[in-house]
């Protein structure tokens, strides 16, 4: 797949042949029906026989396989594919998929992104793909948002992978090379995105190292038999993405970047102490403002204040002039939040991502803002990293030659999904409707107003024999609700990554009737919540969402958590005056809610539906459109620099990516 700026911007011929064909209910059910016959006449049969028919789709898709036949090669085996895949399912599993799931299947063997409602069974519907390109033979990366999901995945899907005689493997950061290697050799890999992402750069590292040694010197290694580091990856031949638009949208233009820093204390590690101390003299609004993206700027009184007040823009350890300093001291103080944008542990300060709730150990800002909050936080100053290599996770996908992927919440991104990547996407319907109940919205004056009616909820809805899943926005406020949740002595499980619970433990219990878990968006996305027989029988999951998110998809792919494939459950919002989706961006209705409340309107707890309350919900969600339609423009914007750089790179003798050319 050839991609280019202006391709971005268009829909590109391959495209628009995988809409037309992922659009052709006619076909997708004769491949159906066809592939369930085949799987009734492979029933009896040995498993060697399935093994069997994998060879020879093998040898059929590579015979038929040119750059241009790539779909119509797939299509062609897409029925036998459909019948080892049934018979192994039914063989590891004794389940059988519905038609919504070979339909979403089919589409993404297609090259199409399927949308299939939360827990409608995409993991399953995702294994069709996975089989068709693993028949390629050329290694088949299934990208998930997080370890967790990857290992689950892997280990669920294994069995029925070995019935159809593929090979799997699941990959992770701490992998080493062999390891990594073995596993990557495998048909199949599972992995977080993450982990393929750093690979990738991890072996473009060797090859730099590899083609900068002189010859004479490889020559010698050779004959000595010196072992040379080898590539990981076989390369990237096909991807199949898991939650599709948070991998390929919210959380593509985030640039994966190696990077390696020297130990001990920085250099310049008493400037930051300085600029840290000095702040203290500047005051918002006169010195500095606070604007748009987490960004500082100073004033002009600011600028003029920096250099008079101190000699420190002289001293002779400066990395960078030192208004820098001082800006990165003052986003530390006013932009950075312990436990909502970092935690601590072990004296060091990890990440925490804000669309999932993890926290990553090894990620650090850039540009002197980590060894700001060091300062801050009154930690030893450590060095800035220094990047090896670095790519963004959008020209990372794109690098795939064959892409597709799946996802529960693709609406308002179709377009975006198709133009960058050339996936178009095909909503596959609901098996039945959907048995989630929404509960009218609960407002409240302010934070504390909001945690009690919260775990008044989780109480009531607890003891009727329902469990209970409170979903916050960030660690802080898991462990607000969890605090307050231990004053009233009430037992409940938390999740939010800061903590060592194991999370599949947590997620596997959560299900059961009358427990409360309390988690971050960890639980958010992806998680399967099984259900026992007093929770089901009581009405299932309840989800309580303790604030709404800046993007209206992770709310829905939060509430997704209940009434999952058939069961029944239900959700509810609550909002607060002061939530900081309010504060930052709607302060019109952080002021209504202000005067509602001064009416004595906010205290009611009835559940009768108010046109009014609907109304402001509504509102909430014309803002969410709107920083969804701001954050697009961002990525379409990051998109074409990075096309600018890699034109500039092709033009010039370095070429990252030349090696993996195919
Ligand atoms: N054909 C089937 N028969 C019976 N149960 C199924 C079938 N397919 C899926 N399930 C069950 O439905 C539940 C939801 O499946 P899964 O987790 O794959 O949903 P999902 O679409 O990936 O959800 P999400 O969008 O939240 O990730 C799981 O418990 C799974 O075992």
């Amino acid at each position: 797949m050839n991609h280019d700026t202006t391709e971005t911007l268009n829909r590109t011929p391959s495209a628009r042949r995988i809409a037309r064909e992922i659009s052709d209910y006619r076909m997708i059910a004769s491949h159906i029906r066809n592939g369930r016959a085949v799987s009734e006449r492979l029933r009896d049969e040995p498993v060697e026989s399935l093994h069997a028919l994998t060879s020879q789709l093998k040898q059929r898709i590579r015979i038929q396989e040119n750059d241009d036949a790539g779909v119509s090669a797939t299509r062609d085996v897409l029925s036998n594919a459909i019948g080892v895949v049934d018979e192994a399912i039914h063989r590891a599993l004794s389940i059988e998929l519905f038609d919504v799931q070979w339909h979403a299947g089919i589409v993404m063997s297609l090259g199409g992104i399927a949308e299939m409602q939360t827990g409608e069974g995409k993991t399953l519907a995702g294994v069709l793909p996975t089989y068709v390109n693993a028949l390629r033979g050329k290694g088949v990366h299934v990208a998930t948002p997080n370890a967790y999901l990857a290992r689950r995945d892997y280990e669920q899907l294994k069995p029925v992978f070995d019935f159809c005689g593929i090979t799997t493997a699941v990959v992770e950061d701490e992998f080493d090379e062999a390891d990594a290697n073995t596993a990557y050799a495998c048909d199949v890999t599972y992995g977080s995105a993450h982990t393929f992402g750093f690979d990738f750069l991890k072996d473009q590292l060797v090859m730099r190292q590899s083609a900068s040694q002189p010859m004479g010197e490889r020559f010698l290694n050779n004959v000595r038999g010196t072992r040379i580091q080898q590539t990981r990856q076989r390369g990237l031949a096909s991807a199949i993405v898991d939650e599709a638009d948070d991998l390929l949208l919210d959380d593509a233009v985030s640039p994966l970047i190696l990077s390696g820093s020297p130990s001990g204390e920085a250099a310049d590690a008493a400037l930051h102490r300085m600029a840290f101390a000095f702040i203290d003299e500047l005051s918002e609004s006169v010195h500095f403002v606070l604007s748009s993206g987490n960004r500082i700027e100073l004033t002009d009184d600011g600028f003029k204040t920096v250099y008079e007040h101190t000699d420190a823009s002289t001293h002779p350890r400066l990395l960078r002039p030192w208004h820098e300093y001082v800006c990165a001291a003052l986003r530390a103080a006013y932009r950075y939040r312990r436990d909502v944008h970092y935690v601590l542990r072990d004296d060091e300060i990890q990440l925490i991502d804000g669309s999932t709730g993890r926290v990553f150990a090894d990620r650090t800002w850039s540009g002197g803002l980590h060894q700001a909050v060091q300062a801050r936080e009154g930690l030893e100053i450590t060095n800035e990293s220094v990047a090896l290599g670095r790519i963004t996770k959008q020209r990372f996908f794109r690098s795939y030659r064959y892409l597709t992927g799946m996802t529960g919440t693709a609406d308002q991104c179709q377009r975006e999904l198709e133009q960058v990547y050339g996936t178009p996407v095909a909503k596959i319907a609901l098996r039945n409707p959907s048995k989630r109940e929404v509960f009218p919205p609960r407002f409240a004056m302010n934070q504390d107003d909001k945690y009690e009616a919260v775990v008044n909820e989780a109480f009531c809805i607890a003891e009727t024999g329902r469990p209970v899943l409170i979903g916050t926005l960030s660690v802080s406020e898991s462990h607000a609700i969890a605090d307050l949740l231990r004053e009233y002595g009430r037992p409940f499980d938390l999740l939010n990554g800061v903590q060592d619970a194991d999370e599949a433990a947590v997620v596997s219990a959560a299900g059961r009737g009358g427990a409360i878990t309390v988690a971050t968006n960890l639980a958010g996305r992806g998680t399967d919540i099984k259900l026992d027989e007093l929770a089901r029988a009581s009405g299932g999951l309840h989800v309580i969402v303790t604030q709404m998110h800046s993007l209206a998809r992770v709310d829905r792919q939060l509430i997704g958590r209940a009434a999952r494939c058939g069961d029944p459950g239900s959700c509810r919002f609550f909002v607060a005056a002061d939530d900081p989706l309010l504060l930052q961006h709607a302060p019109w209705i952080s002021r209504h809610l202000l005067r509602r409340d001064l009416d004595g309107d906010l205290g009611r707890r009835d559940d009768t539906n108010n046109p009014g309350d609907h109304r402001l919900i509504t509102q909430i969600e014309t803002v969410q459109r709107r920083i969804q339609r701001e954050a697009t423009s961002r990525r379409l914007q990051t998109l074409q620099n990075d096309s600018r750089e890699q034109q500039l790179l092709s033009r010039s003798a370095i070429r990252p990516n030349a090696c993996w050319a195919m």
